[in-house]
Formats: C-alpha cells, sequence, structure tokens
C-alpha cells in the first residue's frame, strides 16, 4: 500500500517531530563518515522551507538505555549545522522539561536536535509512555530513519499511535528502490554477507536460501560457519549461540542446491592494530589460540570473484573485515571493485549498511553500484520480504 509522505502534509508553522538515523561511525569523538546525515538532509531541508519547527530524534550506538557520553549526539548536531549552514539547537537531555521549553522556543524554520533516544531504557521495548512523552512535543511525525526500520522502537514505532507518521523522502527513496529489486530479482541472484553483527543477520540467511543462488560469507560471520564445520579459529569473532543455527543453514542449503562460499583463508594477526604482525592462513589448517581473523585472505578473494561471474542481481551487507584499519581492508576493497565491475556489466547492485556504505566510499566506488542503501539489517530483512515495523507504522495514503 502506498505511504503518505512529507509531501502529503501542511508543515507551516508546524512542530515536526522527525525520526532520522544519525547512527554515524565515530573514532576519538570524531564523526568518519557523514553519509547518513547527509542522507536526511533533502527532509530535514524541505520541512525547515516548508516554515517547519523541526524537532530531531536519533539513537547512535547502543547504549544500553542510559546515559554514555561517547554516545553523544553533540558532534552530530555540529556536523548538521555545517551541512545545513544554520545554527542547530542541541539540548542533551531527550525527554523532560528542559526539551519542552527548546521546543516552546523553536520558531519556524529552526532545528533542534535532542540527545540519544537510546539513553532511554524505554526506547528499545517501544515504552508507549516514552513515545507519548515525544508525541506530546509536536504536531506530525516524520519517519525517515529507514537504517532504523527494521526496529520496533518507541522514536519511530511507538510515536505514531499518538500522532500521524509520514515518510520523509530518504525512506521514500529506499523503498521504492528495494521494492523493484525484490519484486523480480534477476538470476543468478548473489547475496554476500559480512560484518559483526552476526546474531542479527545471521537469521536472513534462513529466508535468503529461498530467493538467492550464493551467499558468500566473510567478515565476522565467517567464523561463527567456519566454527560450525570443527575448524579451529583461534581468538576470531564468533557467536557460540549462533554455531547450531550456522550448522542448520549449511545443511539447509545443500537441501535446497544453495551454494554457501566460505573464504578458504584468512588474514591474521594478535591484535587489532595497524602495522602488527599477520600472516595468511589456510583456513583447513585452522588458526592458533591468539590468533584472529581480520580478514579474507588472496585465493578467496580469487574463490569470491569466480562465484560472483554472470550474477546479475548483488547484495552486499557487511565488510569482509576490519576495514577500517588498512592491514585488513584488502578482502573489503576487492569486493568492493568485483561489485562496481558486475555493475558494469549490466547487474543491479545494492549495498546496504553503515559499515559498508562507508567503506564503498572510502574507495571511490559509490557512484559504480546501483543503489548504496543507508540500512544493513534494514534493507537485508526488506530484501527477505519482510514487513519492517518501521515502515508498516507509518500512515498509508487513503484511496
Ligand atoms: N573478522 C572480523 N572480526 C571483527 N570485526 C569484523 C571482522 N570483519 C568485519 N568486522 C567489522 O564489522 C563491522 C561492520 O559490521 P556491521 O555493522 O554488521 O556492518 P554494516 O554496518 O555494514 O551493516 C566493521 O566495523 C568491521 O570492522
Ligand atoms: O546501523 C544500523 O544498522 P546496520 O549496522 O545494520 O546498518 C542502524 O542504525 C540500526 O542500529 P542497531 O543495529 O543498533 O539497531
Amino acid at each position: 500500500m502506498e505511504k503518505m509522505t512529507i509531501k502529503d502534509v501542511d508543515l507551516k508553522g508546524k512542530k515536526v517531530i522527525m525520526r532520522v538515523d544519525f547512527n554515524v561511525p565515530m573514532k576519538d569523538g570524531k564523526i568518519t563518515n557523514d553519509k547518513r546525515i547527509k542522507a536526511a538532509l533533502p527532509t530535514i531541508k524541505h520541512a525547515l522551507n516548508e516554515g517547519a519547527k523541526v524537532i530531531l530524534l536519533s539513537h547512535l550506538g547502543r547504549p544500553k538505555g542510559e546515559p554514555k557520553p561517547e554516545f553523544s549526539l553533540k558532534p552530530v548536531s555540529e556536523r548538521l549545522s555545517e551541512l545545513l549552514n544554520q545554527e542547530v539547537k542541541f539540548v542533551p537531555e531527550v525527554i523532560g522539561e528542559e526539551v519542552k521549553k527548546a521546543v516552546e522556543g523553536l520558531k519556524e524554520g529552526e532545528v533542534l536536535l535532542l540527545e540519544n533516544t537510546r539513553y532511554m531504557k524505554g526506547e528499545t521495548k517501544n515504552d508507549l509512555e516514552l513515545a507519548k512523552k515525544w508525541a506530546e512535543l509536536a504536531d506530525i511525525h516524520v519517519n525517515d530513519a529507514f537504517g532504523t526500520a527494521h526496529r520496533a522502537h518507541a522514536s519511530n514505532v511507538g510515536i505514531a499511535q499518538f500522532i500521524p507518521s509520514v515518510a520523509g523522502f530518504l525512506m521514500e527513496k529506499e523503498i521504492k528502490f528495494l521494492s523493484k529489486a525484490t519484486a523480480n530479482p534477476e538470476k543468478p541472484y548473489i547475496v554476500i554477507l559480512g560484518g559483526a553483527k552476526v546474531s542479527d543477520k545471521i537469521g536472513v540467511i534462513n529466508n535468503l536460501l529461498e530467493k538467492a543462488d550464493k551467499i558468500l560469507i566473510g567478515g565476522a560471520m565467517m567464523f561463527t560457519f567456519l566454527k560450525a564445520l570443527g575448524k579451529e579459529i583461534g581468538s576470531s569473532k564468533f557467536e557460540e549461540d549462533k554455531v547450531d543455527l550456522a550448522r542448520e543453514l549449511l545443511s539447509k542449503a545443500s537441501e535446497k542446491g544453495v551454494e554457501i562460499v566460505l573464504p578458504i583463508d584468512a588474514i591474521i594477526a594478535q591484535k587489532l592494530e595497524a602495522g602488527v604482525e599477520k600472516k595468511i592462513v589456510k583456513v583447513e589448517e585452522g588458526i592458533d589460540e591468539g590468533w584472529m581473523g581480520l580478514d579474507i585472505g588472496p585465493d578467496s578473494i580469487k574463490l569470491f570473484k569466480d562465484k560472483l561471474a554472470g550474477a546479475k542481481t548483488v547484495v552486499w551487507n557487511g565488510p569482509m573485515g576490519v576495514f577500517e584499519i588498512e592491514d585488513f581492508a584488502t578482502g573489503t576493497k576487492e569486493v568492493a571493485m568485483m561489485v562496481a565491475d558486475i555493475t558494469e556489466e549490466g547487474a543491479v547492485t545494492i549495498i546496504g549498511g553503515g559499515d559498508s556504505a562507508a567503506a564503498i566510499e572510502l574507495f571511490g566506488l559509490e557512484r559504480k553500484v546501483s543503489h548504496v542503501s543507508t540500512g544493513g539489517g534494514a534493507s537485508l530483512e526488506f530484501l527477505e520480504g519482510k514487513e519492517l515495523p518501521g515502515i508498516a507504522s507509518i500512515a498509508s495514503k487513503k484511496k
């Protein structure tokens, strides 16, 4: 059903509470990639130009229901202010008297960012008391947080029970593109998975087995699978409670004739640091205790290249290694180049996830793929064919 968008509502003089996904990568208090902030600009600018009073809500990281300074949105307010070329008021509170006062003081065309929504325990529990308090600050809710659409939280889903929720331009664009891609993906359809959010993303494979022809696995995700195959993985990151699931997925894949391709070698080190000693090790030989896999190795890169040949639809989610450190960035860079090449050969290619999007930008290949989604988990669940709670809560257009 077609969703209502910000274009369908009158914003003049209205208080608009807008959920954005400003969950940007940070290092030592500095934003290392501002793509997600830039992606929300068209919606914010539109609301400001129409004379709305804009109150922005976002989470950053996973502070688990309490204020933690390293997850403050203050640096984001500063970057947003530069990008908008106007003042962005910032209140270091998520709700309460200070917030109310700041909202009352807002004039048309002004913008206010509240502190990290996840400083409140109620946010991730979709607590309706909290959602109501946010709703009471405004006349309308704009949901532009596609990256958070797979979460049913108070600031994107609960709030829609109290005031109308409409889609922002980014949300609209993501839904349009991903719907087109999922409706009828041209085959061979190949999914490349990596990254660190293993428990979040491993379940997705189950549904993808119904759709994809091959699934290539790198990143930290590979080690849960290698463990399931009885390999020695040393101190590599893996998830103990997902090993059985990984084993089941491997056998289900072979029943269905879907190829799950795992790396055959890895780059290992004893510390997650630049400049440390690193080695290439064959997965078959195992990784010694005290060493961890931080990237896929050169033979795996060749293998992935062979497996990708001829693909017509490619979805890539999650880096192949710790690409933030150059010593472990080769696998991610090579896969990014493969995806760019295959796009040139006519495949539809979709990259999803905050870090994967940052990686493709880092390598200057952003314009060489079909679509870079701002959502990782969100785009994957969308491609699985699930209805995302953060989309379901947006009002539908009346016929
Ligand atoms: N082998 C690995 N061990 C530990 N972390 C890894 C490994 N491979 C990739 N990562 C990390 O995964 C992170 C991204 O994971 P994730 O959040 O799942 O991806 P995305 O944001 O693209 O959805 C990156 O910060 C990267 O350093
Ligand atoms: O970065 C995000 O997801 P992603 O890493 O899957 O792209 C979203 O902001 C959601 O964050 P969450 O996975 O902590 O709920």
